[in-house]
């Protein structure tokens, strides 16, 4: 059994942070040093793509010190027992099981009888069934017509992985003859997100799934009420156009209003569900099943490379141990995801939740404070449209912001321009390529306001092109470094306390039982 320990108290902590501000990146990028470190630092990942920190702050001695820290905070050992079923939500006393949706790393985990794995996948199979049958014409509205468009109606990890997903690969797979149909998403309790997805769908030929593992988030409820409604108004039956993904022991699973249920359980966290049926129904329906299936391929493959001990073959892990290097002693408060890909769009606001809501946390897994700094703030947008807007203070702000980017040599649809000797493909990888070293090595200017300090790092993670199988890998990448992190910094990552006061105290309003400032914000928004 591994041992969990504040990170403070670790002794190859005690040797990382007098590792402070060792490579000067400027330098280290600069001429054919630089060179060499861009072919050499870099880690394959799954899918073809590959994990390159060339331009991070780290060099042998300090890649040593890591693997240290890997090796004394037991980070493969944890691993094991997060993929045998160990109780590592210690919070909500759970396992945590995401992994399982796409590959079997371990043991079998049986819980009250059931395999877990099989479960997973008799869900994958129930959501392949009947995205093929609505495919085929054998699912239809009430005159026997096919559904066209399919609408999401969740929150949180209930919206934001299955958007960023669906929005990925959209492209590819009009590129690639497998769309078949378009999907839509209602997420936020703001009457005119739902009203204006409804207007822009033709609701007698529109599904609609209601996707909340708990069955009880006022948003969803409130939507899926709001959709019903306007079905009812267009003369048509609400249960012949919805279908319920949730946990077994949810209320929506106990209603007969839908076409169908299809289930996900407690032990995969709702940010981490895009691999269950909150993403394979929607996915399967929009793509087909083998659309999903590859994604889950690509995850399983980099779930693989995540068991690796040596931490210059285990990318998850490396971008995860350079992280902490960054945030513990370099002290960066920030991180960026600046994907150079417009298919990537949503995927930054779906990593802000995976890591945000991990690793947004202050008590360690046993509940006592701990005296070092967690999860960065995340944020990102893609390039190049971000170089016009936010660039600016990264170049030259005060704060130094570690960037992640994200690139592909080929665009999804094949469709181009050469002008001025270059494709407009050509022209979105020199700017990654041209940002990179900017700002690493950045540009000396008698004129402050023109200087640029450069040491600011980044790393960058390369493929072929954004496939399924492509998509899958990056997200179980991130997914594994939150995961190694929340192990490091010694959280349990998987529970999600801090979103509850906020609730309560919404609910307090909307019964009226408010004082003081509560009372007086009701008032101002008159409620
Ligand atoms: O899927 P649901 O149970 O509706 O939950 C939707 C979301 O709401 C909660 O407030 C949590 O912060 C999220 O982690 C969760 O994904």
């Amino acid at each position: 059994m591994a041992t969990w320990k504040n990170l403070d108290t670790l002794a190859s902590y005690g040797k990382l942070t007098g590792l402070k501000d060792h490579v000067n990146i400027a330098e280290a990028m600069s001429g054919e040093q630089g060179a060499e470190r861009v072919k050499k630092y870099s880690a394959p990942m799954a899918a073809g793509l590959a994990y390159n920190y060339a331009a991070k702050e780290v060099d042998e001695t300090v890649l040593d010190a890591l693997a240290e820290l890997a090796d004394e905070a037991q980070l493969i050992d944890k691993f094991e027992e997060l993929y045998n079923g160990a109780v590592i939500n210690t919070g909500e006393k759970r396992m945590v099981l995401h992994h399982l949706a796409r590959t079997q790393l371990g043991n079998p985990v049986v819980v009250d009888g059931v395999d877990k794995r099989e479960f997973y996948l008799a869900q994958q199979k129930k959501a392949a069934d009947f995205a093929n049958k609505v495919h085929a014409g054998e699912i239809t509205n009430e005159n026997g017509e096919k559904f066209t468009t399919v609408v999401q109606i969740g929150i949180g990890g209930s919206d934001l992985g299955p958007r960023a997903l669906y929005i990925a690969l959209e492209n590819w797979a009009k590129a690639n003859n497998t769309f078949k149909m378009e999907a839509k998403f209602i997420s936020n309790v703001d009457p005119d997100d739902a009203a204006a997805v409804l207007a822009s769908v033709d609701l007698a030929h529109s599904l609609f799934i209601v996707v909340s593992k708990s069955g009880t988030t006022l948003e969803t409820l409130t939507n899926e009420a709001f959709v019903k409604d306007a079905l009812t108004k267009a003369g048509l039956n609400p249960s012949k156009h919805m279908l319920a993904v949730t946990s077994e022991t949810s209320p929506l699973a106990k209603s007969d209003a839908y076409l169908t249920a299809i289930f996900m359980d407690d032990y995969i966290g709702g940010r981490y569900s895009s691999v269950s049926a909150v993403g394979g129904a929607i996915l399967s329906l929009a793509f087909g099943p083998e659309v999903f299936a590859a994604i889950l391929e690509g995850a399983a493959e980099e779930d693989k490379l995540a068991t690796n001990k040596n931490l210059l073959e285990n990318p998850d892990m490396l971008d995860a141990l350079i992280g902490i290097y960054e945030r513990n002693v370099q002290g960066y408060p920030s991180t960026a995801v600046l994907p150079y890909s417009q298919a990537l769009s949503r995927f930054p606001a779906h990593l802000q939740q995976c890591d945000m809501e991990s690793n947004g946390k202050s008590v360690n897994r046993f509940g006592e404070p701990v005296d070092y700094v967690t999860g960065p703030v995340i944020f990102g947008e893609p390039g190049t449209n971000g170089q016009h807007s936010f660039y600016q203070l990264l170049h030259q702000g005060t704060n130094i912001v570690p960037l992640q980017f994200i690139g592909f040599k080929k665009s999804q649809l094949g469709v181009d321009v050469d002008i001025e000797n270059s494709t407009s493909q050509q022209k979105l990888c020199a700017n990654v390529a041209a940002q990179i070293v900017a700002f690493a090595c950045g540009k000396k200017d008698e004129n402050l306001n023109k200087n640029f300090e450069g040491g600011r790092p980044s790393s960058i993670i390369v493929g072929e092109e954004l496939t399924p199988k492509a998509l899958g890998a990056l997200l179980a990448h991130f997914e594994n470094k939150i995961m190694f992190q929340g192990f490091v910094w010694n959280l349990n990552s998987f529970d999600q306390e801090g979103v509850q006061l906020g609730k309560v105290l919404a609910k307090r309003v909307l019964a009226h039982d408010t004082d003081g400032a509560l009372k007086v914000y009701s008032d101002l928004l008159n409620i």
